[in-house]
């Protein structure tokens, strides 16, 4: 019985596909795509004929596939990538009635359980959300993941890298890093609540358990004291500031320290602290960035620590919650390349950062992000906990007030000091 029942579902599905495949709607994602690109209007005029992308190519990678399409002449890939919310809704379409590949059929194990089985492969289809990525290199490669990524993804010791690389997040495949000896500096921005001060506070412990005697941090938190209260008396702060008023003179005394680090590598013949073998970075962390935007000398003064700062070591993180071309103005922009964007409310507002939208079609979990070193990828970053925070810079804290005990603190060696936790570099 059961078998007559598979059998007959069997015939039925082929004789259902082969009318799909040849009149209905498009049944594979590659097809699917060129679809979309058809009825969107994507299109260009050429020797009279409209013309439109042509697929060259598709492969499997980890969790899905990648679409390799031509442009036509005259077609803009960012007009493209700046519509991925098109494409993925389209991929992600469901028509009314139940979607079901008779190639399903393939995975069901005829026995009792058959119907069960159907049903849950139904079920599995209809709450699942595909995820791409669109990248142009010549071609345009359009990656469709079929499971999402991961809400969630723990921080943990075995993250830990040598010199100045940070974790930024997980992209399907690996962690990737932020290194700021190469690098730099880093924008960062993201809407309330989806884990952009978060991860600046990841950031900053990460760091202190990597290069505990060698990292310094000018640390401006304009929201009040909020986020990085709980750094304020490490032995590497040198500098906090609460208040836009006080922002300004921490970062004109970053500007002066960067002068003597400059003048001091470049009198020795150096051009740079790498070459002159100047351990110590000093990281300039500002949270909540728009509330100083107002004031162009401030701006001015991160720029050059931005342009400057690279060779003597002073690396700037600038993160705000509202991406506007005020707060993030160009010259800043040019001088702090990379950029790790959280949701954003609007595609203004991501091509305020990312210059490319994106940002506000992120899935609204806390965490997922997009970072865009030269090239844009989606990831998940890691998650430090507040108790992590905690337990991790508590061996840090030192008596708390005047920059010259914090400095002290800072030339004296570590090693009468334990480490809050024993990790493994790779
Ligand atoms: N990487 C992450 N993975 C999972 N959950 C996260 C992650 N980052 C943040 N969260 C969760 O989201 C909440 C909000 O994060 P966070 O405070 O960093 O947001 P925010 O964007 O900085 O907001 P605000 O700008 O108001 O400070 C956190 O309390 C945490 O529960």
């Amino acid at each position: 019985m059961i078998v007559e029942i598979g059998s007959t579902m069997i015939m039925a599905g082929v004789a259902g596909y082969s009318y799909l495949k040849t009149k209905g709607p498009a049944t594979n994602d590659g097809e699917k795509i060129q679809r979309i690109f058809a009825n969107s209007g994507w299109t260009v005029q050429e020797d009279g004929k409209m013309k439109t992308v042509r697929m060259r190519r598709k492969r499997k990678i980890e969790g899905g596939t990648e679409y390799v399409l031509q442009l036509p002449l005259g077609m803009s890939s960012k007009e493209i990538i700046d519509k991925q919310n098109v494409l993925e809704d389209g991929l992600n379409r469901r028509s009314k009635y139940i979607e079901f590949d008779p190639r399903d059929l393939l995975q069901v194990k005829w026995d009792k359980t058959a119907l069960k089985q159907i049903r849950k492969i139904v079920t599995d289809k209809k709450i699942a959300r595909k995820e791409i990525e669109i990248d142009f290199d010549g071609m345009l490669r359009i990656r469709v993941y079929n499971q999402p990524l991961a809400k969630q993804i723990d921080w943990k010791g075995d993250l830990l890298r040598n010199g100045w690389k940070v974790p930024i997040g997980f992209n399907r495949k690996e962690m990737i890093y932020h290194d700021f000896d190469k690098l730099y500096s880093l924008i960062v921005a993201g809407t309330p609540g989806y884990g952009k001060s978060q991860y600046l506070n990841m950031l900053i412990t990460t760091l202190i358990i990597m290069q505990p005697q060698n990292v310094s941090f000018s640390l401006i938190d304009l929201k009040e004291g909020a986020e990085f209260n709980k750094f304020k008396d490490l032995k590497q702060v040198k500098r906090y500031a609460t208040e836009p008023e006080e922002a300004k003179n921490v970062l004109e005394a970053v500007q002066e320290d960067m002068k003597k680090v400059y003048q001091d590598f470049i009198s020795k013949g150096y051009s740079n602290v790498k070459e002159a073998g100047i351990k110590k970075r000093h990281f300039i962390i500002i949270d909540e960035g728009a509330d100083i935007a107002g004031d162009q000398s401030c701006i001015d003064l991160l720029t050059e620590i931005g342009r400057k700062g690279r060779a003597a070591g002073f690396y700037p993180v600038y993160a705000t919650q509202y991406p506007t071309s005020r707060s993030v103005p160009i010259d800043m922009k040019r001088n702090i390349p990379t950029r790790l964007t959280f949701v954003l409310d609007s595609g203004t507002a991501s091509s305020n950062v990312l210059d490319q939208a994106g940002a506000e079609d992120l899935p609204m979990i806390p965490g997922r992000a997009i970072y865009k070193n030269v090239r844009c990828q989606t990831v998940q970053t890691p998650y430090m906990s507040d108790e992590q925070i905690k337990v991790c810079v508590k061996p840090h804290i030192t008596i708390k007030g005047k920059d010259d005990q914090r400095e002290q603190h800072l030339d004296k060696t570590e090693s009468s000091r334990k480490r809050p936790l024993e990790f493994e570099k790779v």
